[in-house]
């Protein structure tokens, strides 16, 4: 018996001595992962080492509940200037309100069950301000603020950074950096400082040139004509065109193609809808769920290939086959024809750029062809969802285009004042990207707390817009509130702006804003415009969103185009 007992203490002995090994080994894993993020975030090494010691700080004591840490509801929801009048108790970004945290895994727990998960996560976060106010804590990995105040966003994304820092998407660093022998150190999208600013000048300027791009719009008139033909084709005997996303991609990447590679590809004419680009696209779209979901959990794809990680790898490797194949037929064709080498195309200019690696040439003419893709398809699948909802809308465009056939011209689109007023109202009402992210470079008070350099935050520019604060009747799709009001010789005699219009950025802002802005500007005006010169639509399916790192239709979508008499 004795010998039992003994066997039993020392089991426990070992048990115990486990349980220790286990927990230093947990809490140095976690200092490591700690450590390495920030380091890989913060561009301050002392502020590295202040915000290290604070969330350590923080850890150790084991956060007795976030609920009874929390300021006051007045003080949580007081504007910066009230902050200032509160020297003496300096609230950090620890006394920020927000979700329970746990040892260890902080707020991560939110998204393990029910409707938090994270194909609501937008939904999740509209619950977060409504609790908490309008700055929220969610400790990840490392602490993460989310902005909900107008003021308060305006004033980080409006900072004037000469190279403005966005998180990196982890995931797709961690792959690509398993490939070297595809891609370089970095990306346009990840990469930080000198090196984001030599890649976003060589990788972009060629689709962000005036020039290059009303050179273009004849070309986007005739895909966009092909695009009213593929609709008049598929169309079912009552006008409906089922799986619209299709559509949408392949005029996405017709469009993108042809700016890029200078080249039409017939995705919307000829056979080539075929598997290899349906793959593609979906493709596309799964890689961006994967990212999205990368965000959550524990992370473990960052240590062992785990099922989501697998899986992304499978969508990132038949993106890279599918378009490296198109960008060396394309260059195959160049070289045959040798082409007059003042009209270079984009990507011929960027193969041709010096001080880039071939690698981060062909893999930078991948990211941007695959950008174009599901942005614009999720876009153009809102805006005519909103559309749909009023004739007179749909009218008033087919009107404001009604002088221009066969061709929309450049002038055209600058005076199409409506059709631009309700892009714009559905960029404010159903954005595709429902907040930016930055880190900080200098020390920032925001609503109140003080936030140091290297800090995460989010800035949900979605909710701000849907705000009865920044924008009167928020949840009508009204286009005329972007309208100015015009005398009868057509000066403007009111600006009418509501206070949130700063704050509409479906395409972010500062340096760092999206390159693709203006072909999009392009695409999506002679779209509509041609739809609606064509046809009158309606919604044959319910839209619901659902986060996919860009907020995307839940299900399949379904249209009924009738001809426009
Ligand atoms: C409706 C369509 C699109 C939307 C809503 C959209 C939105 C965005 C947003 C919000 C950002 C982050 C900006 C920031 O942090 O301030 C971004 C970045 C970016 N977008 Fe787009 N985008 C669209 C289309 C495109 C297209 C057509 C291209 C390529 C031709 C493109 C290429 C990129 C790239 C390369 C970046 C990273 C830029 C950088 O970090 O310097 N996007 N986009």
């Amino acid at each position: 018996m004795d010998c039992v007992g003994a066997d039993s203490e020392m089991v426990m002995d070992i048990g115990s001595t486990y349980d220790r090994t286990m927990s230093v080994t947990i809490v140095l894993f976690y200092t490591f992962v700690t450590l390495f993020m920030f380091l890989s975030y913060n561009p301050k090494p002392r502020k590295i080492v202040e915000s290290i010691r604070s969330f350590l700080l923080q850890l150790l004591q084991h956060d007795n509940g976030a609920a009874g840490s929390h300021p006051p509801a007045s003080i949580a929801t007081a504007t910066p200037c009230d902050a200032d009048r509160l020297p003496k108790a300096v609230r950090s970004i620890w006394d920020i309100p927000g979700p329970r945290r746990l040892p260890l895994i902080g707020t991560k727990w939110r998204y393990f069950t029910g409707r938090q998960r994270y194909a609501k996560v937008h939904e999740a976060f509209v619950e977060l301000h409504r609790r908490y106010g309008p700055i929220v804590l969610d400790v990840d990995t490392v602490p993460i603020v989310n902005l909900f105040d107008r003021a308060d966003m305006e004033r980080v994304l409006k900072y004037p950074s000469r190279y403005p820092f966005r998180p990196p998407t982890e995931i797709v660093e961690v792959y690509r950096s398993s490939r070297p022998d595809r891609f370089g150190v970095t990306n346009l999208i990840n990469a930080q400082g000198d090196k984001w600013h030599e890649l976003r000048l060589k990788l972009t300027s060629g689709i962000t040139s005036r020039r290059i791009l009303q050179s273009f719009i004849p070309s986007v008139n005739e895909i966009c004509d092909d695009f009213v033909d593929l609709v008049r084709r598929l169309r079912s005997e009552d006008g409906t065109v089922c799986n619209f996303q299709d559509i949408a991609n392949s005029v996405g990447l017709e469009i993108i193609c042809c700016l890029v590679l200078g080249r039409r590809m017939g995705y919307l004419t000829t056979n080539r809808r075929n598997e290899k680009f349906m793959r593609l696209a979906e493709a596309v779209k799964e890689s961006f769920v994967y990212i999205s979901q990368s965000y959550y959990g524990f992370k473990l794809w960052k240590y062992v290939p785990t099922r989501l990680y697998r899986n992304f790898v499978r969508c990132e490797e038949i993106i890279y086959d599918t378009i490296a194949e198109i960008v060396y037929e394309a260059l195959e064709e160049e070289q045959l024809n040798c082409p007059d080498n003042d009209v270079k195309h984009i990507f011929i200019s960027i193969l041709q750029t010096e001080g880039l690696d071939t690698k981060e040439k062909i893999s930078g003419i991948i990211d941007l062809i695959t950008s174009a893709i599901e942005t614009l398809s999720n876009t153009l699948s809102f805006l005519l969802h909103n559309l749909s909802q009023s004739v007179e809308h749909q009218r008033a465009i087919a009107q404001e285009f009604s002088h221009c056939v066969p061709t929309v011209t450049n002038d055209d689109l600058v005076n199409a004042r409506f059709t631009k007023a309700c892009i714009q109202e559905s960029y404010r009402i159903s954005p595709t990207t429902p907040c930016l992210a930055r880190i900080l470079e200098e020390d920032f008070q925001l609503s109140g707390y003080h936030l140091q350099a290297g800090t995460l935050v989010l800035c949900h520019t979605r909710i701000a817009c849907q705000s009865e604060d920044n924008f009167q009747q928020a949840d009508r799709f009204l286009p005329h509130r972007w309208l100015e009001q015009r005398d009868e010789n057509d000066n403007v005699v009111n600006k009418r702006l509501e206070p949130g219009a700063g704050i509409v950025l479906p395409f972010g802002i500062g340096r760092r804003m999206c390159p693709g802005q203006k072909i999009v500007d392009i695409e999506l005006t002679l779209l509509v415009a041609k739809i609606f010169q064509n046809f009158e639509i309606e919604y044959r399916s319910p839209l619901d969103t659902q986060f996919q790192f860009l907020l995307a239709p839940r299900t399949p979508i379904e249209i009924r185009f009738r001809d426009r008499t």
